[in-house]
C-alpha cells in the first residue's frame, strides 16, 4: 500500500482558496475581494465576494473608482466580508474564522466583531495607510479578535475542469 499524498492543502491554504476563488465571482473591474468563514469544526459556513446589492443592476451601477462620489462605486459595493457574513449559514458566528485575501474596512469589521468572528486571516493588506483600515485594528485590538497575514508555502493552487 502507498502512503497518503502530502502536498494536499493545509486548512489555511484551503480556506483562502475558497476565498480567492469566490473573488472570482466578483464583477469589480479593478479589485476582486472573495472571504470564506470556517467555524471551529473547519466547516465552511459562510462564502462571499464583493458586488453591488440585490436587485441593484451590475450594469446600471458604476464601477468607476474616481469622480463624484455618487459616480464611483464605493457608495453602492458590499464588501467581500459583509456578504460572507450575511450569506452564512447561521447567524451566530462565534468563534469562526474569516479568510479574506485584503483587510478589512471599519465597516466591515464592525460587522465581523458583531457576528462574533474571532479570528481574520488575511493576504494582502495594502491600504493599510488608510484611516479605515486604521480604524478597523483600534477595533480589533480593543475586541481582542485575532488577526494574523497568511504567507502561503506554494505560489499558485492550478483548478483544473478538466478530470480524467
Ligand atoms: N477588505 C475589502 C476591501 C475592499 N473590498 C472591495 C470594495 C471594492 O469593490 C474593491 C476595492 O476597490 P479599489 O478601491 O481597490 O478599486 O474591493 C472588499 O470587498 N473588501
Ligand atoms: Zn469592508
Amino acid at each position: 500500500m502507498t502512503g497518503k499524498r502530502t502536498d494536499y492543502l493545509s486548512w489555511d491554504e484551503y480556506f483562502m482558496a475558497v476565498a480567492l476563488l469566490s473573488g472570482h465571482r466578483s464583477k469589480d473591474p479593478n479589485t476582486q475581494v472573495g472571504a470564506c468563514v470556517a467555524n471551529s469544526q473547519n466547516k465552511i459556513v459562510g462564502v462571499g465576494y464583493n458586488g453591488f446589492p440585490w436587485r441593484c443592476s451590475d450594469d446600471e451601477l458604476p464601477w468607476a473608482r474616481e469622480g463624484a462620489y455618487l459616480d464611483t462605486k464605493y457608495p453602492y459595493v458590499c464588501h467581500a466580508e459583509l456578504n460572507a457574513v450575511l450569506n452564512s449559514i447561521s447567524f451566530d458566528l462565534r468563534d469562526c474564522r474569516l479568510y479574506v485575501a485584503l483587510f478589512p474596512c471599519n465597516e466591515c469589521t464592525k460587522v465581523i466583531i458583531q457576528a462574533g468572528i474571532r479570528e481574520i486571516i488575511y493576504l494582502s493588506d495594502k491600504y493599510k495607510d488608510t484611516d479605515s483600515v486604521r480604524a478597523a485594528k483600534i477595533m480589533l485590538d480593543k475586541s481582542n479578535t485575532i488577526y494574523r497575514q497568511f504567507f502561503p508555502s506554494r505560489q499558485v493552487v492550478t483548478l483544473n475542469f478538466q478530470v480524467d
